[in-house]
């Protein structure tokens, strides 16, 4: 299936308003989320890896303790496409706000 391109800057900043949980621009955007324990982040992790799996996109994931960081570009188009945006929303419905 042919990759989605990137998005313009104008275009990730309107998509960002529906996403409040992410900050970024069209080089990449981030979430980071605090979660009750260590256990429980790693279960996000493996949630979230099934997510990306399904999807053949993948987030890099920076655990500290139980706090989660997580960032999302689309290496192979250099920037934020349609792509980061899905993994974005469906990795919200796995998350607590
Ligand atoms: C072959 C495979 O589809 C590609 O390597 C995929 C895998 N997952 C990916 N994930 C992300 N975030 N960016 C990519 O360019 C990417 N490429």
């Amino acid at each position: 299936m042919p990759r989605p391109p990137r998005l313009s800057p104008d275009d990730v900043a309107t998509a960002l308003d529906a996403l409040p949980s992410w900050s970024g621009d069209a080089d990449g955007i981030r979430r980071t989320v605090q979660l009750p324990t260590f256990r429980e982040a790693v279960d996000a992790i493996v949630a979230i890896a099934d997510v990306a799996e399904e999807m053949d996109h993948h987030p890099d994931v920076d655990l500290r303790w139980r706090t989660l960081h997580l960032s999302l570009v689309s290496h192979s188009a250099g920037g934020v496409t349609e792509l980061d945006l899905e993994l974005a929303r469906r990795i919200d419905a796995l998350l607590p706000d």
